[in-house]
């Protein structure tokens, strides 16, 4: 009878042996979490029975090996890391710590915040040209101070290394994610998966250096020997974003335009066939080039857009045109072939770059290259490239994507602030806000952690913006007097386009920065009752005419709107993003939230085709999509479903 309690002890001390000799075959570092779950384990096998004590001691080796047949190193050290930071942010102490000096900062407003000059001088930082001033964020330095050991405690150091390191950090789809790689200097060393991925990104920026030289210069011409001036570029989402962004921002800088003289360039995104209509309006297919962008292709939108541009081109210059006029950038060679592309046309990129992370790769680079030529692209590739490296080295108080990064999680996860404003002080900034919408939201818009385990707390940010002063006139009063919506305010020292008028009391722009410095201001220190009084204010107004102030916002002033410029401002909001993602413990680089709806559609797809070619009736939809779905049938009805080929006119 008392053999079986001393078999349960050896059988225990076996396990530690086999689960500690393990430890030291696979390298698992000694980190406290697997202490604890060695802990569990030997509990775990004291108490069953002692047969499977036996079996599972006994097949071991085979559970290793099987282990060994599914993970490769890195996704066993990755899942290392896991296990290490598997604890959620929220339960660790230096969480709480934030949570609970919450009070002591609602207690200080920030106008006796600014009067401590100290203070708002060490909220100042400079890297590269760029001046950051956070003196106007509900944070004192205290604050700070526990935000960065909030990021120690995240293991945001080792997260950024990984990343860097090509681990493949994007686990539930297996990725590496080295966008930086992308604009890496041509003797950098980044590898993936133990290959360097840096002699590649500038294969393909040598290819398009290549081909765009071509069509700018009219060696390379269309089917009827005309030159391509026009450029259409067709793709959604991350493969047309980041391009419009950078287009639009280039466009008005003098030298970039300098270089773009006669020539266009276009985006269709949309599978609204007003889109279409818009962007070949005007566009002749003899002098047009097609660019196909898309990672997958296999996006629906995308893919019906470009058989809609083919069959606009071989339909004017015959099928045999689609190979001067269409070219394609994607990682998928095969469909780009299989859809009629000659893949000599097609501009590689690679699975370890994100849809939205992809605006230095190809996907931005050859339609940028194309309108602006491969040397103004360069330094706006050498921009991002400027502050990968700041990411990547600058301790973390000097470090402007982990400061602005930890700042947005205070105000979001502590003051609880969910929303914030991109206000760009300058037109050519306009797809600024549009593009950090898909960054920002498809990358911390998530519920889980990395491990799969449901977040108590909100992740991610609800961001729009405009520029200014445009805004101004439109939702700036909710953001004065309404809803506390944390600010980013962006200034440009020199404008891509002074203008001074002979007689005015300041030039165009200084009336335009003279919003721009005055705006952070009136959030912070608003206006009060008694200052209302001393103007004289009727006190019927009073109330109306209140700021409560005490609102927070940030400034980022620029040298110019240079291509390098605009590099470092992409490069600084991605590894902002990347910062809370690491913080909040999500994985910032999937996904998966955009799958439902389009599975949905592609099941309405179906019933809009056979109710309309087979008179099918709608079926297998609630009552309220069938409903509608119905009155959608009947109401196009008379639309001609079938002509031969019905193209948009305009
Ligand atoms: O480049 P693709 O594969 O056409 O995908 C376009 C976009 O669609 C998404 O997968 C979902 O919207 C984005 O992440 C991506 O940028």
């Amino acid at each position: 009878m008392a053999i079986r309690p001393l078999l349960h002890a050896t059988a225990a001390a076996v396990a530690v042996v086999v689960i500690c000799g393990t430890s030291v075959i696979l390298h698992i570092p000694p980190v406290p979490s697997q202490i604890h779950n060695l802990w569990i384990g030997i509990a775990g096998l004291c108490l069953v029975p002692y047969e499977l004590q036996c079996f599972l001691i006994h097949h071991h080796h085979h559970l290793l090996h099987f282990r060994n047949l599914v993970e490769t190193p890195d996704q066993f050290s990755y899942r290392n890391l896991q296990m290490a930071s598997s604890t959620l942010i929220c339960d660790m102490e230096q969480w709480k710590d934030l949570k609970a000096h919450v009070d002591e900062i609602k207690k200080t407003h920030l106008r006796e915040l600014m009067s401590d000059t100290n203070r708002c001088n060490s909220m100042m930082v400079e890297f590269d040209g760029i001046l950051l001033d956070y003196s106007r964020q509900c944070a004192t330095l205290e604050t700070m101070d526990k935000l960065f050991k909030l990021a120690e405690a995240a293991g945001l150091k080792e997260k950024i290394n990984r990343m860097f390191n090509g681990e493949r950090i994007n686990s539930t789809e297996n990725r590496c994610v080295l966008h930086v790689a992308l604009r890496a200097p041509r003797d950098a060393v980044i590898n993936c998966d133990g290959k360097n991925t840096v002699p590649d990104v500038w294969q393909v920026l040598d290819k398009i250096r290549e081909f765009s030289e071509r069509v700018r210069s009219g060696s390379w011409v269309g089917a009827t020997g005309r030159p391509l001036k026009d450029v259409v570029a067709i793709g959604i989402g991350g493969s047309f974003l980041g391009p419009l962004f950078v287009h639009t921002a280039l466009q008005t800088d003098p030298e970039a335009s300098e270089f773009a003289r006669g020539r266009q360039l276009r985006f269709l995104a949309n599978v609204d066939p007003i889109d279409v209509a818009r962007n070949i309006t005007g566009l002749n297919p003899e002098t047009t080039l097609v660019v196909v962008v898309s990672k997958t292709f296999t996006t629906a939108e995308t893919m019906l857009n470009a058989r809609t541009l083919r069959e606009w081109i071989s339909s004017a210059l015959g099928p045999e045109a689609v190979a001067k006029h269409m070219v394609a950038v994607s990682t998928n060679l095969t469909l780009v072939e299989q859809f009629g592309i000659d893949p000599n046309n097609a501009f590689a990129f690679w699975d370890w770059v994100g849809g939205r992370y992809s605006v230095c790769s190809a996907v931005g680079v050859l339609p940028l290259s194309l309108q602006y030529g491969f040397s103004v692209v360069e330094k706006f590739l050498q921009g991002a490239s400027s502050i990968d490296k700041h990411f990547y080295s600058a301790p973390f108080d000097q470090n402007l994507p982990v400061l602005l990064g930890l700042l947005s999680i205070w105000n979001v996860s502590f003051l609880g602030h969910p929303a914030r404003a991109i206000l760009p002080y300058s037109q050519s900034l306009e797809k600024l806000a549009p593009h950090i919408q898909q960054v920002s939201m498809e990358s911390n818009g998530k519920g889980v952690s990395i491990d799969g385990v449901a977040l108590p707390y909100e992740s991610g940010e609800i961001d729009f913006g405009e520029p200014g002063t445009n805004g101004q006139h439109s939702f700036y009063q909710l953001i004065h007097q309404g809803r506390v919506v944390p600010c980013d305010f962006i200034g440009v020292v020199k404008s891509q386009q002074p203008v001074y008028l002979k007689g005015e009391v300041v030039s165009n722009h200084d009336e335009l920065m003279s919003n721009f410095f005055a705006q952070p201001d009136a959030l912070a220190y608003g206006k009060t009752p008694q200052q209302l009084q001393n103007e004289n204010v009727p006190q019927h107004l009073v109330p109306h005419k209140t700021f409560p102030g005490n609102r927070p916002s940030l400034s980022l002033l620029l040298p110019s709107l240079s291509a390098y410029n605009i590099g470092q401002l992409l490069a600084i909001y991605e590894h902002r993003i990347a910062v809370e993602g690491f913080v909040w413990g999500i994985n910032s680089f999937d996904q998966w939230g955009v799958e439902l709806g389009k599975s949905l559609a592609s099941q309405v797809r179906k019933q809009l085709h056979a109710s309309r070619k087979k008179g099918e009736t709608v079926e297998g939809f609630n009552f309220s999509t069938t409903t509608m779905l119905k009155r959608y049938l009947e109401g196009s009805a008379d639309v001609p479903q079938d002509p031969p080929t019905l193209l948009p006119h305009m």
